[in-house]
């Protein structure tokens, strides 16, 4: 049996053409004119692209003593409607916790998911386990690491830790992850603000400023170099991370920054709400920022500076956020956006051009697919890869409510926002999993994708590393010791 879409401009990361495609077996077989099929999908009018990848999502993740709302059901369901046909969860050992456990944790949740999937690993503790376990992550297929530098007595590794989990991962020819915010400042100012009676949700955002992120982005980024590892800092959101990122990679240092939609589309007057729930629903790590960091973010994805647009979707229902009532410290940390990243990257970037469609493709597919071991099997509509397509209308619109979402939480953070640019079709593997608004899907019908290590980038970084590396001086006539 085969598909075609049919009468659509294909538009990959670095090219755009009209074409038609033919899919078989779960994998693009053709891309030409005419061609026909057993089904066939009109894409007149519509943009024909990879669908999106989301690297960065917290589904049914044990976090601030509750659950993410977002299970692999849930959650996969509103990556397709929204035009993500991939999502990369992280496999989060609790402290003491081995790796290879954390992985089987996370494979038993994963199997509801519609869409494909893969996980990162988070290095949550150090260990002599954990370092003889690293290896066989990697032989299973999962070749990125976490660290969380916040978190304080929970998630959060030392600069040791740091260093030592870092030259693991250049080893083993792995990519290393950071959540950049220094820890012990936070609690600090976590301690200060509440001594003070600044209880609300305003504290989570006076609590982690922009230099909390910046230093722990150059702090990470100095760790990397010296370590000899390839870097992908998560959730940059502020001038002083972006320039740190924009700074490291001018240096040729192989280092890529992710702003999420939120902080893309989204500022810190949220938290400034007169309603309690309005502005704890938005609490995150780190927080929303004001417009002079939004526009730092949206120049470093047209500069190149900033790689991957992700969500962190990481849900949690209003009563969840309740715990945190006259605490803003025991709010738990996370909003969600998968079903709105590409609607609203689209309707924020492309229409306002501020991005061109390929640029697009490039930020919510490919370049997450090359930084993560997968491309060209996934991130492109190329002969032989998977069938992930989404088949975009630009001209497509609707309002983000909570009412209509497919999250499982009460609320929407992006609530009454208008986009323009939707999918009209988007498919997993070739099969069409949302039909013009109307969802297809299947649980379990999404796949565990195993990706590939040492890729070019570490190959080159290790070289050049090894060339530098400390070398002995050669001597003759060396001095009798005066000892
Ligand atoms: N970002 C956030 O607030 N919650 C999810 C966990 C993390 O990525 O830090
Ligand atoms: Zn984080
Ligand atoms: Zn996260």
């Amino acid at each position: 049996m085969s598909t075609v879409i049919r009468n659509g401009t294909i538009v990959t990361h670095d090219l755009t053409w009209e074409g038609d495609v033919r899919i078989e077996g779960g994998r693009i077989v053709e891309i030409g004119d005419g061609l026909k099929g057993d089904t066939e999908l009109d894409a007149t009018g519509c943009y024909v692209m990879p669908g999106g990848i989301d690297p960065h999502t917290h589904l049914e993740m044990p976090f601030m003593g509750t659950y993410s709302a977002d299970d692999f059901d849930s959650g996969t369901r509103a990556a397709l409607a929204g035009g993500t046909t991939m999502v990369i969860d992280f496999a989060l050992p609790a402290p003491g916790q081995a790796p290879l456990d954390a992985l089987q944790m996370w494979h038993n949740k994963s199997t509801r998911a519609h869409c494909d999937y893969s996980y990162h690993m988070a290095v949550t503790w150090w260990s002599e386990q954990v370092f003889d376990q690293l290896p066989q992550v990697v032989a299973r297929g999962i070749t990125s690491f976490k660290h969380f530098l916040a978190y304080k007595g929970a998630l959060m590794v030392n600069d040791e830790e740091l260093f030592a989990s870092f030259r693991r991962v250049r080893e083993i020819g792995g990519v290393a992850m950071v959540h950049a915010e220094n820890g012990d400042v936070v609690a600090e100012l976590q301690r200060k603000l509440m001594a003070e009676g600044n209880t609300g949700p305003e504290g989570h955002a006076y609590s982690r400023p922009p230099q909390v992120e910046g230093e722990a982005t150059n702090r990470a980024i100095m760790i990397a170099d010296m370590a000899g590892v390839p870097l992908y800092v998560v959730h940059t959101s502020c001038e002083e991370s972006h320039e740190a990122i924009r700074r490291a990679r001018q240096q040729g240092k192989r280092v890529w920054g992710e702003p999420l939609i939120q902080h893309l589309t989204l500022d810190e007057a949220e938290y400034f709400h007169p309603d309690w729930d309005h502005a704890a629903r938005r609490v995150m790590s780190p927080p929303f920022r004001d417009r002079q960091h939004q526009d730092s973010l949206w120049a470093g994805l047209q500069a190149g500076s900033l790689s991957v647009v992700a969500t962190d979707h990481c849900a949690f229902t209003t009563e969840q956020k309740r715990y945190g009532v006259g605490d803003f410290t025991r709010i738990p940390n996370g909003t969600g956006g998968l079903e709105d990243r590409m609607p609203m990257l689209w309707t924020h970037g492309v229409a306002t051009g501020r991005l061109t469609p390929n640029e697009f493709v490039a930020v919510t597919s490919t370049n997450a697919a090359k930084i993560f071991g997968m491309y060209p099997h996934k991130g492109t509509i190329a002969v032989g890869a998977d069938a992930d397509i989404v088949v975009w209308d630009p001209q497509k619109s609707k309002t983000i409510t909570a009412a209509s979402q497919q999250s499982a939480i009460d609320y929407n953070v992006f609530e009454g926002k208008e986009v323009k640019g939707l999918p009209r079709f988007t498919l997993s593997r070739g099969r069409v999993m949302v039909h013009d608004g109307e969802l297809r899907g299947a649980e379990g019908h999404g796949q565990f994708v195993a990706r590939k290590a040492n890729g070019a980038v570490n190959t080159a970084l290790s070289t050049w590393k090894d060339l530098i590396a400390p070398q002995p001086v050669p001597r003759s006539g060396i001095p009798a010791s005066g000892v």
